[in-house]
């Protein structure tokens, strides 16, 4: 494999944000990017070794069927690869166990839990968690503060304090399988995004702050090699100043959105680490 930092954004089946998510990546410093339909990786016609950092974006797979992303991790996790023995399971073993990263985000996240990657406690592909219907039962459309924890391993947050950012979900509430589990969630610092007041100072489970009534106000999570991270809000929809919705007003934001230090982040790793 050549220098290059090489992007796949996986694409179909309901997912819907796939060219925002491309778009962040190349902003992000990505060298290469390709929307990849997840068909082309179950025909074996793309391979998953080719790439670095893998993209599940946010949708609605399988029109939100039997819970979001539910389907889709059966898929991801039982579908074999046409014309051959192996599974797509054992591609996404192999390029986890190369140290490369995988951000899930909304929808991709759901996949990650459900698929038992986050917050990967099971061993091999067992979900330990679960994200479900928001508390007030709503799909919830808004912008949400969100605090970074600075202990956390997440190698997407690093250097990250407070940010701000837009979820727009029904199923955003992580609920965790044990108090045990959960214990370790917050021993290891693996609720590294948290829903928190407007000047970052405190989390919250207050409504709207904490917009579903998620777990520990948690937003997002990371595995304990910090490699691999999912979120309910949408870092690929602020990756720019001008997404922000008082970027005409408020005069001190950043030229670059929040989101996308996430992504640059991500970036910085691979060269530094991976290539
Ligand atoms: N924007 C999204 O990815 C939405 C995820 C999922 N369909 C939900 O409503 O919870």
């Amino acid at each position: 494999m050549s220098k290059q930092v090489r992007a796949i954004v996986i694409a179909g089946n309901g997912t819907n944000c796939e060219r925002e998510t491309a778009h962040a990546c190349r902003l992000g410093g990505a060298d290469v990017v390709d929307i990849v339909h997840i068909s082309e990786l179950l025909s074996g016609r793309a391979l998953l070794q080719d790439y670095h950092f893998l993209n599940l974006a946010g949708g609605f797979l399988d029109g939100d069927d039997l819970g979001s992303a539910k389907a889709g991790a059966n898929r991801l996790l039982h579908a074999p690869i046409k014309g051959s023995t192996e599974h797509l399971s054992e591609h996404l073993r192999k390029f986890i166990a190369d140290g490369k990263l995988i951000m899930g985000v909304c929808n991709g996240f759901q996949l990650m839990v459900k698929m038992g990657l986050l917050p990967a406690f099971g061993g091999d592909f067992t979900q330990t968690a679960t994200l479900t219907f928001n508390d007030n039962g709503r799909f919830e459309d808004r912008w949400v503060y969100l605090k970074a924890d600075p202990a956390s391993p997440c190698v997407f947050t690093r250097g990250l304090d407070g940010i701000t950012l837009p979820v727009r979900h029904g199923e955003g509430k992580l609920v965790v399988d044990s108090e045990a589990n959960l214990k370790k969630i917050e021993e290891k610092h693996l609720g590294v995004l948290k829903y928190c007041l407007p000047d970052y100072s405190a989390t919250t489970m207050d409504y709207p702050l904490n917009p579903n009534g998620s777990t520990a106000a948690i937003a997002g999570l990371c595995d304990e090699t910090g490699r691999l991270f999912g979120l309910m809000p949408h870092p690929e929809a602020y990756v720019h100043r001008t997404h922000h919705p008082r970027w005409t007003r408020e005069t001190d934001l950043p030229e670059d959105g929040m989101g996308l230090w996430l992504y640059k982040n991500a970036v910085r790793f691979i060269r530094d680490e991976l290539l």
